[in-house]
């Protein structure tokens, strides 16, 4: 973000390339607490993360009712997990993540006209989580923009590359399919029905893309690119181009947890659950928390399509969920909820919106 005098308070001068971006060194207001890159208690065993052929909720009832057994244990377990045969062309990928890249790739004046502090803006390009104002900076660069309905946002993207719009769209409008498909299924697991939230997504729900940019950092065990947080949303869609992915497996060592780094599989996307599909199961799905970790020597790309209810629809538990011995756990809210949330708070030093949204007992 810019001062009066025009000077960015972010050490990456937003608008140079990504290389010369890049310091030799890692300044003190970027050195993260040690307790959130706990390095030691990191688990490298790739196998454990759930992998979800996704094809199979077009197969047969069986195959059907196996996915949703799988993506059930998965959300109550890790609040993630990976799909696999999710139909989308890896061309369409690739293109994506190339006109990502090629965005933080352009000239300052390019990039200046989309610079935004404010978080209510549809279209907007900073740095770290609200630049300038969290008290610790984190090494990422980001564009955050609308994207459904496209046709109401698309022309307020930017126009360089020239194939950004195009490519960027085509991600967009695949992923969101796709993410009204396990939106079912995460309601058909919960017993609610696959249309429970089918109509209230499709008119009105919202889908915001954090395009993130983690330029090379010189030290990635004193810096982070995000720190650990859940999204606010129901489910985030994402594609990387490197590791570089942690979650918090909750239900590992007897329940203490600890960080698992993704791998990364050409192909693959993740699945995270969000603050709002944890309150649509009263509890019984976590969302996930997850920081974005950072590479010495090369530049990370990822693309986080969060997918939500409309701003202003609030996502409440379900009257089907409760009973007597299990009351309703989280009180109501929507997204324009947590944007308020957002500009009071400092996520940086780990306050979560859903801890604002449970009913003590
Ligand atoms: O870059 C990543 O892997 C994580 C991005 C993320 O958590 C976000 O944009 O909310
Ligand atoms: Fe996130």
């Amino acid at each position: 973000m810019e001062n009066e005098k025009g000077e960015s308070s972010s050490i990456f001068k937003m608008g140079n390339s990504a290389q010369e971006r890049s310091l030799p060194y890692v300044p003190d207001c970027y050195a993260v607490p040690p307790s959130y890159e706990p390095r030691d208690a990191l688990d490298s065993n790739f196998e454990i993360v759930p992998t979800i052929d996704i094809s199979r909720l077009k197969g047969s009832d069986d195959e059907r009712r196996g996915v949703i057994q799988e993506l059930s244990s998965a959300c109550q377990l890790f609040g993630f997990f990976q799909i696999v045969n999710h139909g989308i062309n890896q061309n369409i990928l690739d293109d994506a993540l190339e006109v990502a890249h090629g965005f933080f790739e352009l000239p300052a004046k390019e990039k200046k006209k989309f610079m935004s502090n404010d978080v209510y803006a549809p279209v907007r390009y900073t740095t770290s989580i609200k630049d300038g104002l969290d008290k610790i900076q984190f090494w990422r660069i980001f564009l955050k923009h609308y994207a459904h309905p496209l046709h109401r946002w698309i022309h307020l993207w930017p126009q360089n590359p020239p194939e950004y719009r195009e490519k960027m769209g085509k991600f967009c409008e695949e992923v969101r399919s796709l993410s009204l498909e396990i939106m079912g299924a995460i309601t058909e697991s919960l017993g609610l029905g696959r249309d429970y939230l089918s109509s209230r997504m499709d008119k009105n729900g919202m889908q915001v893309m954090a395009v993130n940019c983690y330029p090379p950092c010189p030290d990635p065990t004193t810096a982070l690119g995000l720190p650990p947080h859940s999204d606010y949303s129901c489910i985030t869609i994402l594609l990387q181009n490197l590791t570089g992915l942690e979650i918090f497996h909750l239900s590992a060592h007897g329940g203490s947890g600890r960080w698992v780094l993704v791998p990364e599989v050409k192909g693959v996307l993740k699945v995270h659950i969000g603050d709002h599909v944890e309150v649509l199961s009263n509890g019984l799905y976590k969302s996930v928390i997850h920081k974005a970790t950072l590479n010495e020597e090369k530049t990370r790309i990822s693309l986080a399509s969060l997918h939500s209810l409309g701003m202003d629809d609030k996502m409440s538990v379900p009257y089907q969920l409760v009973n007597n011995e299990n009351p309703a756990r989280y009180r109501e809210s929507s997204f324009n909820d947590f944007l308020a949330f957002l500009v009071k708070n400092d996520i940086s030093q780990g306050e979560r919106f859903i801890d604002t949204l449970r009913i003590k007992d």
